[in-house]
């Protein structure tokens, strides 16, 4: 029998840590979820506030409002840290940023020429002792301290040593959320010489390899509460071949494991307001034909694909094994010998954008591949095309095949962390499908669903319309993921493992 605590009413005071935040400096998901999740907890009526790094990237960063002139000192360090507080504003949400330049004023934020900055442990250790150190400084006491993957990991480590006997942290809890287990944040001992605690005593469960600590397993083995971004994915990091080789550091934490599906922004991912799209439409039958028809037009234009009326593939991503591009590259040419067009937005792995551009070489009629990352372009591909690629190895929760269902473009994915979460197959289930689903990690998997939707597609409009519509009726609140973080801080929310009881009971 489970027995949890009753839900404190009063409004809490949120000190929201995490290393990019959409509308500041955003390179994938974890940037949406700072920008939109803070948003809903204070729209419910708390008091939340962000930090991040001041990085060069951060528009008016410079005109932000100094509040501290500060330094870190560290016990065992013969000279402090200077670093100062400048406040800016995401919307409602006051957001904090820690300017030390020696760290944060270059040109990238954690990689250049897709090579990590060397001390980039260093880094992100110093903005996790920072975002504690400021709280007393500021006088802002937090309830709950909500860290985001790798980079904030000693947070929670901190506030069990370092803060281990401080009044003013006395009633705060921690709660990390897992938005990629692949990154570790796995760095020498040489890297922390601003957390003493982490060298004077050996934290053994922390090593990766042996002169090596994994700021994501600090995180996860400190916070008070973790969660994964989806049910699904907080499933497979108890397993091996989920948890990306950290299956006994999720399993030691199981009892206070949650699963909690992103939301999506509809104030920026809507077709019905998207300033970026070229006609806006809804999802009652003429609307949706003649705003999709617009639309992809415009998408052809834009890419260069010939405006003829056939079928079009879209992806957005970042070039990486993570997304599934192994799996398309070897079905690409055999699927290219129809009628159908393919475009790929994505940045990142050479080798990757290497072999893309030859097939679209060889294609240039029908495949547009646009090595950039280019947020306007993303919104354009969500509206004008039919379909939307995301056939991912691992994807912790994957947030455009829910901006594609709000476009009525069907997500083609494979059943996978999230994705299995928020995309209904067609085959397993007609009635209520948003989408394609595939189990199986292989290009011919793959190749068998893109196979079947342009089926539907030539062959069964009717139908397609049907699930373009029931796609547009889902709805992915950041208000309820709010709720249900607010009842996770509050101990009322089922963690994984309470989940699994009552499916087995
Ligand atoms: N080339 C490009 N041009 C324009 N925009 C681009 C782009 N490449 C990516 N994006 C944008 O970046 C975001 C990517 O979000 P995802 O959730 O799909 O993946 P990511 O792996 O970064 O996030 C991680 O964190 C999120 C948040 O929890 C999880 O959903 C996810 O599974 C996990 O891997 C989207 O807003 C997308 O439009």
């Amino acid at each position: 029998m489970v027995t949890r605590k009753k839900s404190n009413s009063k409004p809490l005071q949120i000190l929201f840590v995490a290393s990019e935040v959409d509308g500041l400096v955003k390179t994938g998901g974890l940037a949406d979820v700072a920008k939109s999740l803070p948003a809903a907890l204070k729209e419910l009526g708390h008091d939340v506030r962000v930090v991040m790094p001041l990085y060069r990237k951060v528009p008016n960063g410079a005109d932000a409002v100094e509040l501290l002139d500060t330094e870190l000192l560290v016990s065992t360090q013969p000279e402090a840290v200077s670093y100062k507080v400048k406040q800016l504003h995401n919307g409602d949400v006051p957001v904090y940023t820690v300017d030390a330049p020696e760290y944060f004023d270059r040109p990238e934020l954690y990689a250049e020429n897709n090579e990590g900055y060397r001390d980039n442990g260093e880094r992100f250790a110093f903005f996790s002792a920072a975002a504690l150190d400021m709280c007393e400084k500021l006088g802002f006491k937090p309830d709950v301290v909500h860290c985001n993957d790798w980079h904030t990991g000693l947070v929670p480590f901190l506030l069990k040593t370092r803060y281990a006997d401080n009044a003013f942290f006395a009633d705060t809890q921690s709660v990390i959320s897992i938005h990629n287990a692949v990154f570790k944040g796995t760095f020498n001992y040489d890297q922390y010489s601003l957390i003493p605690e982490l060298i004077q005593k050996r934290y053994l469960q922390l090593e990766d390899g042996s002169a090596n600590i994994s700021m994501l397993k600090a995180g996860v083995a400190f916070a008070d509460k973790v969660n994964a971004v989806s049910p699904n994915y907080a499933k497979e990091l108890l397993t091996e071949l989920g948890s990306h080789g950290m299956a006994t550091d999720f399993q030691h934490r199981s009892d206070v494991l949650y699963g909690i599906v992103n939301g999506c922004d509809y104030g920026d991912w809507s077709p019905e307001t998207d300033p970026y799209i070229k006609q806006h439409f809804k999802a009652n039958k003429v609307s949706l034909a003649r705003g999709k028809k617009a639309c992809k037009r415009d998408l052809q234009q834009q890419v260069n694909l010939p405006q003829d009326d056939v079928p079009v593939y879209g992806m957005v991503c970042r070039l990486t094994e993570q997304k599934g591009i192994q799996y398309l590259l070897p079905v690409l040419r055999d699927f290219l010998v129809n009628d159908v067009q393919i475009v790929l937005v994505g940045s990142g792995d050479p080798k990757l954008a290497e072999a893309l551009r030859a097939i679209s070489d060889d294609f240039s009629d029908k495949f547009a591949f646009i090595e950039a990352y280019d947020n306007p372009l993303a919104h354009c591909v969500e509206a004008g095309s039919d379909f939307f690629l995301m056939p991912s190895q691992f994807e912790p929760c994957g947030l455009n095949q829910i901006y594609s269902l709000a476009y009525g473009t069907l997500p083609i994915v494979r059943g996978v962390g999230g994705l299995k979460d928020t995309v209904i197959d067609y085959d397993q289930t007609p009635q209520f499908a948003t989408g394609f689903v595939f189990d199986a990690p292989t290009p011919e998997a793959l190749l068998i669903k893109m196979q079947r939707s342009l089926l539907l597609y030539c062959q069964r409009p009717q139908e397609f319309k049907r699930l373009q519509q029931n796609a547009m009726a889902c709805r992915f609140e950041w208000k309820d993921a709010a709720e249900q973080y607010l009842r996770m801080y509050a101990g009322e929310e089922e963690s994984v493992l309470e989940k699994k009881q009552i499916e087995c009971a």
